[in-house]
């Protein structure tokens, strides 16, 4: 599959004001990501990698910048318009999973799909198709209690695959796992990238998971201190 953009992102800056004092936590930062590529953010806590992702996939406001997100600029819509940006284009994983606990995990997924305006008899298709993606066919009827923490965040990427994603991010998906489980994980969104085209951008301090990044880009104090393109771009 040939790369292309999928986001490109310029002069991005945020900070934070506590008490009189205004925290930096984003310097002036360039990004960008490709479709079909898994892009690895790494660096130090509080380095500002959670931020960039926030400014990157429409969650957080950038101070100054520019993000193109798709051939959009993301920032110049309308809130209700980002918003559903954020539905149609972009799947989430987080650390904690972030499931309903009364749901199964069908319903989890099928939630989903309902508000991407799928049908009923659609959603119900596509959530078990998902599921049976990444190994759960026969869990489909578990809550999160009967679910270990690896087949919670497995739930979680089908949800977040479920709607084929162009635009996948990962906050650190892999450090409340074993290491079997995160390597299945990791495995997962490389999946999501080579067979869906979608541009995975990923934060983790796991340097387990290196040997699945495409390119690995290292962040300290607000700035991307290192960028190193792993997989030749086609
Ligand atoms: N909403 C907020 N209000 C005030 N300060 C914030 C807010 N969000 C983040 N910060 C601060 O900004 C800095 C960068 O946070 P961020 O979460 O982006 O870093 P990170 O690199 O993702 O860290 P970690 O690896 O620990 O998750 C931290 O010092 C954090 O305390």
């Amino acid at each position: 599959m040939s790369e292309k953009l999928a986001i490109d992102a310029k002069g991005l800056s945020k900070g934070y004001k506590i008490g009189k004092t205004k925290q930096q936590v984003l310097k002036d930062v360039d990004f960008n990501a490709y479709h079909g590529q898994v892009t690895m953010v790494m660096g130090p806590s509080g380095s500002g990698k959670s931020t960039l992702i926030a400014a990157l996939s429409g969650l957080m406001k950038p101070d100054e910048g520019e993000v193109i997100a798709l051939g959009e600029s993301l920032w110049k819509k309308k809130k209700s318009k980002i918003d559903q940006f954020r539905l149609d284009h972009c799947g989430f994983i987080f650390q904690g999973f972030n499931l309903f606990p009364a749901l199964n995990a069908t319903q989890q997924v099928e939630q989903v799909l309902k508000y991407c305006k799928a049908s009923k008899t659609e959603a119900r298709r596509r959530a078990i198709a998902a599921l049976e993606e990444v190994g759960l066919g026969h869990r489909l009827k578990q809550t999160p209690a009967a679910l270990s923490g690896g087949e919670k965040q497995r739930v979680a990427i089908a949800r977040a695959l479920s709607k084929n994603p162009q635009l996948l991010f990962a906050d650190e998906p892999t450090s409340a796992l074993d290491s079997v489980s995160g390597q299945v994980v990791i495995k997962l969104l490389h999946r999501a990238a080579k067979e869906h085209g979608a541009a995975v951008i990923c934060v983790t301090h796991d340097p387990r998971l290196e040997a699945y990044a495409d390119r690995i880009i290292h962040m300290e104090d607000g700035k991307i201190l290192d960028d190193r393109q792993i997989t030749p771009l086609t």
